[in-house]
């Protein structure tokens, strides 16, 4: 089976086909590093880790490439406020960001350029862009005109003149059409400013991914992502700057992810509405909030809420028991088990059946409930009378790789919910009523590790935690 990919530029899915065999490059929009990052802005990054995650286990290669926005008016507002130079508020917050998405089981990107790294590109960029015809200077500025390029809103799905008739030139800005958008911004007094052909400045926002793309990955590059409301204008005029430039298509699929809204309005630092990455890190495992954002579809919204994080956190631990009943397991176990190759044939069922969730535009929502169904499976198994190691192998392998293609580890041993106890006390009583007591002092020994101590009491058995 191909990977098919829902491409904002079709609205339609499109089987992938990769530009070079076995590899992927892919562009991300990263943060302007002004602020700590809200849980909507950790959307993307978790989603599009995941999307890599599964490119690697279906075997390619993938070049991961994330930008910082290091200079831009919100920094500079920053750095004013806070009497520190550009630099220090943009470091801190690219260390808190890597911080933050490190702690969501991100995986490091091949590359993080930034801006202020990249302004010789940026130049030639725009200088490229300004030789053809396609940008002009203006008292020290740069414009791009997006009327030169014949295709603009294609990603957007808007016409031109749609488009023209809700702009306006604000007051000061030296544009010959409304549409003109900035490459390059002439030095406010004492502002941060690089030198360029056209006096001191700094870039527009758009041109640093259309620079750092093709420095990093080349001229076309096939996965292009970033959040919903990044389409238009910022990946428009992505399009508009590269292909003008370059005269090549500059992103074969374009992926974009939903909001995280709150009372159904988009999560924003300007609206204030947001809850913090680290915030919620204080307060809930990692993967709990990885596995909560993964159990919805990356381009539908969620409306983010306590229960909803609660539900994950329950999901979480009922595959994590499952995972380690099978452990315990083991110990009872042989190597002889008449009915292994039915089973190994049925773990392997729920493998393909994953995959043929996650290669349809990689929904991981259903993937998922196939981890579940496996994982019910498992519980069925543990069932029967005489159960055998390599079957016991198959489910915990299964589980755990397809739990890692989601960026979560299954490692480390996690309490037991109470409830979990309780299912297994009820097991344990039915149990000894079948008079399987192996079984039952199974359970009894597995309780005991997880310091949870059982009591035969008149009413019934009872436990606390030791
Ligand atoms: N509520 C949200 N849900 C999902 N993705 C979001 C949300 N808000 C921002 N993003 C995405 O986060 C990434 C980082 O963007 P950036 O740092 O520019 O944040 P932003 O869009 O300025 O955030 P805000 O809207 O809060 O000001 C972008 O891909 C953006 O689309
Ligand atoms: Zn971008």
């Amino acid at each position: 089976m191909t990977i098919s990919i829902y491409n904002t530029v079709s609205r339609e899915k499109e089987p992938f086909k990769p530009i070079e065999d076995g590899k992927v490059s892919m562009y991300v929009c990263g943060p302007t590093v002004y602020n700590y990052i809200h849980i909507g802005n950790a959307r993307p990054a978790i989603v599009f880790d995941t999307v890599r995650r599964y490119f690697e286990y279906k075997g390619y290669t993938v070049d991961y490439v994330l930008n910082f926005t290091d200079v831009d008016d919100k920094i500079i507002k920053a750095a004013n406020e806070s009497g520190e130079d550009v630099f220090k508020v943009a470091n801190r917050f690219i260390d808190a960001y890597l911080e933050d998405v490190e702690a969501l089981g991100v995986k490091k990107a091949t590359y993080n350029p930034r801006v202020t790294e990249t302004m010789e590109d940026i130049i030639a960029f725009i200088d490229g862009l300004v030789q053809k015809g396609y940008a002009y200077e203006a008292d020290g500025d740069v414009y791009f005109k997006p009327r030169a390029f014949e295709e603009y809103g294609k990603l957007s799905h808007q016409s031109i003149d749609e488009l023209r008739s809700g702009a306006r030139i604000q007051v000061g800005e030296k544009k010959e059409d409304p549409l003109d958008f900035a490459l390059w911004k002439g030095a406010k007094e004492g502002e941060i400013a690089w030198d360029s052909p056209w006096g001191k400045g700094r870039p527009g926002w758009h041109i640093e991914c259309s620079a750092m793309a093709k420095k990093y990955l080349g001229e076309t590059i096939d996965v292009h992502a970033g959040g919903q409301d990044l389409t238009f204008p910022h990946h428009e005029n992505e399009i508009a700057q590269s292909e003008a430039l370059n005269e090549k298509t500059f992103a074969n699929y374009w992926m974009h992810n939903g909001y995280i809204n709150i009372d159904n309005e988009k999560m924003s630092k300007s609206l204030g509405n947001f809850v913090l990455t680290r915030e919620l890190l204080a307060k809930h495992n990692p993967e709990v909030i990885r596995f909560f954002m993964l159990s919805v579809h990356y381009r539908h919204p969620i409306n983010f809420s306590e229960e909803l994080l609660a539900s994950a956190q329950n999901s979480l631990e009922r595959m994590k028991t499952a995972y380690f009943n099978l452990e315990h397991r083991k110990a009872a176990s042989t190597d002889i088990d008449k009915q292994a190759d039915s089973w190994l044939e049925k773990i392997e069922s729920f493998k393909k059946r994953f995959d043929a969730e996650m290669d349809d535009d990689f929904n991981t929502a259903n993937a998922i409930s196939v981890l579940f169904d496996l994982t019910k499976e498992a519980n069925v198994y543990l069932q029967s009378n005489q159960t055998s190691t390599h079957v016991i192998d198959a489910f915990q392998e299964a589980i755990k790789t397809l739990l890692q293609v989601l960026g979560i580890s299954i490692e480390e041993e996690k309490d037991l919910l109470d409830e979990d106890i309780e299912a297994l006390i009820q097991e344990r009583n039915e149990a000894r009523k079948e008079r399987n007591f192996a079984r039952a002092d199974e359970i009894r020994d597995m309780l005991k590790e997880q310091n949870i101590i059982l009591e035969d009491t008149p009413q019934g058995v009872r436990w606390k935690r030791g």
